[in-house]
């Protein structure tokens, strides 16, 4: 292993800056120190924009990539829109790695998914794990655009000598995340519907699916110190899952944020709406073993993600 150690004077471009997962590395890596940091908003820079993806890492030069840009969402959108999310994960994560292999970027960090391991595979999920049996259909096309980043990393690590690595998330949620109702993940879904009905006085709210699928929950404080420490410490072609390794139910996650929020009425189940996949658990061996370790707990990340809601209610994405 030849691991590169960031210091202050590293330049780093961190693609999706913006997003719930940019902006916790973005505020991780100033806490840190780090003063050369890059960031472009998709407005500033499109990264499906091949020709300005080309021009603006050929003049940036950063030493390091950190690929947090992506188009992402819960459950019903990737079921709702799976030919947006396979064709422009691709472009952005295509377009941002050739560019960065031309330039001779010799650092770079590609953020998967734990969506990318089969419907059924055992838990807790492995590494190797990956290809071994049919992905859940509601997010099929999201996850083989990820696999591909997986297979582009090993390919460029093979063919150019580039130290760039790949890491797995599993479900985040934090301050900065997307509260849309349709639109977002679970956790974000369920603070803003419960949070919404005790400041209302309603006695009833419905959630979706039957919530009795497990999901593993990592505050994303924790997977930017994650980020972090393994562009510090790894340096190998296989992706390393990032999680917890504890799950819950989709219902005890609904009672908890229920609890956070002060609403104290019925909850119902719209089983209308996709379960999912039944469990995702990951064996988060492999980055325990590097020395990172998980550091907030559900209820305390449930408890600030709900004061950081009330706090910026007004001016969250939606
Ligand atoms: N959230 C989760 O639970 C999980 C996330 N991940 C992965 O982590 C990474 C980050 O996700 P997350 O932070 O949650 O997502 P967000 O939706 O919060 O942020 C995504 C970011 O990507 C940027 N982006 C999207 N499209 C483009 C584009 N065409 N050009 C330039 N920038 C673009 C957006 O920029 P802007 O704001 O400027 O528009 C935004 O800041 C993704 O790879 C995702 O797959 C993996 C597992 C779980
Ligand atoms: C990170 C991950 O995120 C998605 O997969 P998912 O794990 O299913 O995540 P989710 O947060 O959307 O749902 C988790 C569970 O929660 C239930 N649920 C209840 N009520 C709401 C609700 O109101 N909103 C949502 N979204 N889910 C709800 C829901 O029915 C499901 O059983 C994919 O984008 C995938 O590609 C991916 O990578």
């Amino acid at each position: 292993m030849t691991p590169l150690t960031l210091t202050s004077e590293t330049r780093i471009f961190v693609a999706g800056h913006r997003g719930l997962v940019g902006s916790a590395i973005w505020r991780h890596l100033e806490s840190l120190g780090h003063t050369h940091l890059i960031g472009r908003s998709s407005s500033e820079l499109d990264l499906r924009d091949r020709g300005a993806v080309f021009e603006f890492l050929s003049v940036e030069r950063p030493d390091v990539v950190i690929l947090a840009a992506a188009k992402v969402g819960g459950i019903q959108a990737n079921n709702t829109y799976p030919a947006d999310f396979l064709s422009e994960n691709l472009q952005i994560q295509v377009n941002v790695m050739d560019a960065a292999a031309e330039v001779g970027i010799d650092r770079l960090l590609f953020l998967g998914s734990s969506c990318i391991y089969p419907k059924f595979a055992p838990q807790p999920i492995q590494e190797d794990s990956l290809l071994t049996g049919h992905l859940e259909e509601t997010n099929d096309a999201y996850a083989i655009a990820k696999i591909a980043g997986i297979i582009q990393v090993q390919a460029v690590r093979r063919q150019y000598g580039l130290k760039w690595i790949s890491a797995m998330p599993t479900n985040l949620y934090g301050p900065g995340d997307n509260f849309s109702p349709t639109g977002s993940h679970v956790v974000p879904a369920m603070i803003r519907r419960y949070a919404e009905a005790a400041d209302a006085g309603s006695t009833s709210v419905t959630n979706w699916g039957t919530g009795t699928p497990r999901r593993e929950l990592l505050h994303v404080d924790d997977m930017a110190a994650a980020c972090v420490h393994l562009l510090n410490t790894y340096d190998a072609p296989e992706h390393v899952n990032v999680g917890v390794g504890e799950d819950v139910s989709i219902a005890e996650l609904a009672a908890a944020i229920a609890a956070a929020t002060g609403y104290a009425g019925d909850t119902e189940w719209d089983t209308t709406k996709p379960d999912g996949t039944p469990q995702k658990l990951l064996d988060i061996s492999r980055i325990t073993a590097t020395g990172w370790t998980p550091q907030v707990s559900l209820a305390e990340g449930i408890t600030r993600t709900v004061a950081w809601y009330r706090a910026h209610r007004d001016s969250i994405r939606s």
